[in-house]
Order: structure tokens, then C-alpha cells, then sequence
């Protein structure tokens, strides 16, 4: 997967040469470019915002700009490969672990990261009818940032993590909270058994796999039971078993 992100902060990025992500850039299962938003200036100033028709606060930030920048990076491309073109926002839709699958399997994302009150609005408008992008606004979550970049980042980690031989073993991503079984995780314990005189619960080492995989299954239905009921609601029907009643 290509992942090119174009924003005013690249520093903001950094945090991607680390870890999972760094390592699945290093690697080759991931390119991922960081582009200044500001290359694409023509004047002295490289300025990238102006004040809003029709008044009001703050500034936004320029079309002529944005479209310089993404035409540019649209174009590098090796195979005309249909492109994602993600915007950060509170208006987008909401992520979620499903998005976030979707979103691993497109072959490029263009993330646009917002600043100020945002990008003019004929950006998305202007790409939505470019052959082979597919503009989608993304939130993560109902409340205000002041840029996209801190988003992309959640984005990009949520989506980089399924990309095949990122994470070293799959199986992880099948019980983690909303993985597989769209229930939360069941609570997790390693040594000491007892600490501070709590103890970890008996089942978790009496070598019985079947109580085992029994009792996480309990706990992770309670926990969603308790935590997030819209989760519960959203299981297909055949999602629970009868033995999952009882909890
Ligand atoms: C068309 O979209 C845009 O212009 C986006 O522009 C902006 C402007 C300011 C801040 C942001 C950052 O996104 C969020 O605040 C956000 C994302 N998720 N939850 C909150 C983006």
C-alpha cells in the first residue's frame, strides 16, 4: 500500500518512522511519503490560507494550493492505481474497525490534512469527480482538533496494522477489542500471580484451554454488555451462541 499524507506540519508525522509503522516502511510492506503542503506555494510568503467568504473567524485554506499539491502527487503514480482521498475532519464519517479494514485494502491513500477552518470546500468537491479518486471525510471522533494531522496518524496506524506482515501475528487481531468478534477484549494478566494481593483468576492457570477460551469469552461479553451495548446490538444474530446466553 501507498500512503502520501500532504499537510503544513510534517514534523507532526515523525511518530510514523517509529515502531509497527516504521518497521513496515522499512521493510517495503508500506510506502509512506510526508509532503510539505507549502512546495506547492508560488509566493514569497508560501502562503496556503485567505480569509472566508462571508466573513466570519479564523482563515481557510486555499483551493489553487490544495490543487497544485494533490494533482501532483495524484500523477505520481506507477499504474494509475485508484486512490483514496482522505480528509480528516469532524464532519466525516466516523471511524471505525470496519473503516479501517475497508480502508486496507485500497491501493493508495491521500491524506489531506486540514488546518484553520478547514479546506475550501471545492477541493473534495473538485476530486470527487476525478476518475479513479474516491473522496471520503473521516472522523475520529466527536470533538475538535486543530488539524488533521493528529487524525491521519490514527488513521494510518488503525489501517497500517492489518496490512499483511505488519503485525507479527495475525491471530492477535482477531481477538482484540473489536476485532473479529466486534466484542471489547477480555481483561488480560502475566506473572507475578498474586501482586499487591490481587490474584489472577484461577481458570487462567489451571491449563484447561476449553475454560479457558470459556471464561474470555464471558468476560468479553460482559465487559460489552456493560461498556458498549451498541456493540452488542450490532452482533449478527448468529454471532452468539447459546452458551453465551447465560452471561
Ligand atoms: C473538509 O474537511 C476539512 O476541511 C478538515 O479541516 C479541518 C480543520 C480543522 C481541524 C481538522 C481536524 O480534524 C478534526 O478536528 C477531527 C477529525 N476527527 N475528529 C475531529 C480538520
Amino acid at each position: 500500500m501507498r500512503i502520501d499524507v500532504l499537510t503544513i506540519f510534517p514534523d507532526y508525522l515523525a511518530p510514523l518512522d517509529l515502531s509497527l509503522v516504521g518497521k513496515a516502511r522499512r521493510s517495503g510492506l508500506l510506502d509512506l511519503a510526508v509532503h510539505d503542503l507549502r512546495d506547492w506555494t508560488a509566493d514569497r510568503h508560501r502562503t496556503v490560507d485567505d480569509t472566508p467568504f462571508g466573513g466570519g473567524a479564523g482563515m481557510v485554506m486555499r483551493p489553487d494550493v490544495w490543487g497544485e499539491a494533490l494533482d501532483a502527487v495524484l500523477a505520481d503514480d506507477d499504474a494509475g492505481q485508484p486512490a483514496v482521498l482522505l480528509v480528516p475532519g469532524p464532519g466525516g464519517e466516523v471511524l471505525t474497525q470496519r473503516t479501517a479494514e475497508e480502508l486496507a485494502g485500497a491501493r493508495r491513500l491521500v491524506i489531506a490534512c486540514g488546518r484553520y477552518e478547514g479546506i475550501d470546500a471545492r477541493v473534495a468537491e473538485h476530486y470527487a469527480t476525478r476518475p479513479g479518486v474516491e473522496v471520503r471525510e473521516i472522523s475520529i471522533g466527536d470533538y475538535v482538533l486543530n488539524g488533521g494531522e493528529v487524525a491521519a496518524l490514527v488513521v494510518i496506524e488503525a489501517v497500517a496494522r492489518l496490512l499483511p506482515g505488519v503485525v507479527g501475528n495475525p491471530e492477535s487481531l482477531v481477538e482484540e477489542s473489536h476485532g473479529a468478534a466486534g466484542l471489547l477484549e477480555y481483561p488480560v494478566y502475566t506473572k507475578p500471580p498474586e501482586w499487591r494481593g490481587h490474584a489472577v483468576p484461577e481458570v487462567l492457570t489451571s491449563g484447561h484451554h476449553g475454560k479457558v477460551a470459556r471464561w474470555r469469552r464471558d468476560r468479553a461479553l460482559e465487559r460489552t454488555a456493560a461498556r458498549r451495548p451498541d456493540l452488542l446490538a450490532r452482533l449478527a444474530p448468529d454471532a452468539l451462541d447459546p452458551a453465551d446466553r447465560r452471561v
